[in-house]
């Protein structure tokens, strides 16, 4: 397997180098040069597989040429292995056909664990095997940062940064980075917000000058291990409701557009999906181009489901790829004119062709907190502010009663107390056992102004073990 560039101008490459890259180098992301595709027979006979068993079938060609198959299957076992639920991703039924897909079964208690566990285990295979140490640099509003470490503090080879905004990500959240120590691991706290962290990992792609001649790898979605790994659930889900012989519909919590992304993969692989909502919260640049063609800055606002406080969603630019006939050129004109003007627009066939792929909505943060009642009073589950938010999206914008409509449950309601609080609901989630005394734990953690050189310097400085490059 091949992926090429969304830009067009950067050099194609294989399997095992896309996972050890991050932005292209012409600033584009990574995309398959050709997506598989199943027959509804083939999927029908993967009914009753276990995770891992299913995660190979789905994902077996886009490693092909670089994994063999028995060492991607071990890869695969002892990575879902990881997980809580012996599904590993349960479904849970809300109402008339309507279910919530629990994502947060895994280590850090977040979809992200689906992913990064598998790529700190893909990359721990490759760098063994080249003898090569690299650093890696991450931007997260609150997951996938704990997902990264978690995945790859065991990684012999690897430098790890992550970069949060400062204040802006829930107690737990931050504790579940700072308190994992290590000499490779490195937690920086930027005094600005997410878009300002993401704007400076994809910046460093850019000028790698300061990291002398060491490779520096992606753990956000901008690399497409990330993506391929969340394909793997819509499967999953669709194969316990009745699927691929009746279709589903989606809700997806959205923010940097990787989850949703990875949906409407699934469904040019083969998956019958007959609907796939993009539900935001008021940080709704995704919603505003859905619904009106306007991909325009804005201000970001903190909101009560902080993962999804995010203005520029990095995989917006492989949706733009496939709508311009994957013409690279055209991507780049787009994506430099947002860079100067802050503004996007497509024309009105390319629009009307995202209208007939997705639907949106955004939900502001008193609608959050009335959805998680009304969904814990009517059945008991209680639901993390980012799901709850896929759910009353689900809830106005179904187009189908009788085509079962399955949410994203993309956290744990654990990691954010204050929206539980409040909802206003007669419980408490608790910490699962191995998070019990997380807040009785050091933290470690460095405070870094919004700049930047300080940030490169501070990688540079610790890159290597906590010593300099
Ligand atoms: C809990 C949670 N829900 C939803 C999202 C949105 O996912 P994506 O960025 O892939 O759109 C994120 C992170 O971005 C998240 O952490
Ligand atoms: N919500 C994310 C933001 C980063 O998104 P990613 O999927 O591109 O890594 C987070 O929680 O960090």
């Amino acid at each position: 397997m091949r992926y090429i560039s969304t830009r067009g101008q950067a050099p194609a490459l294989n399997f095992e180098d896309v996972l050890l890259a991050g932005l292209a180098t012409d600033g584009g992301l990574y995309v398959p040069e050709n997506l598989p595709r199943f027959t509804q027979e083939e999927i029908a006979s993967w009914a009753g597989l276990p995770y891992h068993e299913l995660a190979f079938q789905v994902m077996r060609p886009f490693v092909a040429g670089s994994i063999p198959d028995a060492d991607f299957k071990q890869i695969l076992g002892e990575t879902y292995a990881a997980f809580e639920h012996k599904s590993v991703a349960p479904l849970r039924q809300l109402g008339a056909n309507e279910w919530v897909l629990e994502l947060f079964h895994g280590p850090t208690l977040a979809f992200k664990d689906f992913a990064l566990q598998l790529l700190g285990r893909l990359l721990d295979y490759f760098l063994l095997k080249r003898g090569e140490r690299v650093v890696i640099m991450g931007a997260t509003s609150g997951d996938t940062g704990s997902a990264a470490i978690e995945g790859c503090r065991r990684c012999e080879n690897v430098d790890i940064f992550i970069l949060h905004p400062h204040q802006r990500v829930s107690d737990v959240q931050r504790r579940q980075m700072t308190t994992i120590l290590g000499e490779n691991i490195h937690n920086i706290a930027i005094e600005g917000n997410f878009d300002d962290c993401q704007e400076m990992v994809k910046a460093s792609f850019a000028d790698q000058g300061f990291l002398k001649g060491t490779r520096l790898v992606a753990v956000n979605s901008i690399n497409w291990a990330r993506i391929m790994a969340q394909i793997v659930y819509y499967f999953h889900a669709a194969l316990q409701l009745g699927g691929p012989a009746r279709s589903m519909a989606f809700s997806v919590p959205t923010g940097n557009f990787g989850d949703i992304f990875a949906g409407y993969l699934a469904r040019n692989m083969g998956l019958p999906i007959s609907q796939l909502i993009v539900a935001t919260n008021r940080n709704d640049i995704l919603h505003r181009f859905m619904s009106g063609n306007q991909y325009d800055k804005d201000t970001l606002h903190p909101s009560l489901s902080p993962s999804m406080d995010i203005m520029v969603s990095s995989n917006f630019e492989r949706l733009l790829f496939d709508l311009h006939g994957r013409n690279g050129s055209l991507v780049a004109q787009l994506m430099s004119t947002f860079k100067e003007t802050g503004k996007l627009s497509v024309d009105n066939e390319r629009w009307t062709e995202a209208r007939r792929l997705f639907d949106s909505l955004a939900v502001d943060d008193d609608s959050t907190c009335e959805t998680i009642t009304k969904v814990y009073e009517d059945c008991g589950e209680l639901l993390d502010p980012h799901t709850a938010i896929g759910v009353r999206a689900a809830r106005e914008c179904r187009r189908s009663m009788s085509t079962p409509m399955i949410t994203l449950g993309t956290a744990h309601p654990v990691k954010f107390p204050e929206a539980v609080l409040k909802a206003a609901v007669d419980i408490e989630p608790e910490l699962p056992a191995h998070l019990t005394d997380l807040f009785d734990r050091e933290e470690r953690c460095t405070v870094l102004p919004n700049h930047l050189r300080d940030v490169q310097q501070f990688v540079a400085a610790h890159g290597n073990r906590g010593r300099p490059l």
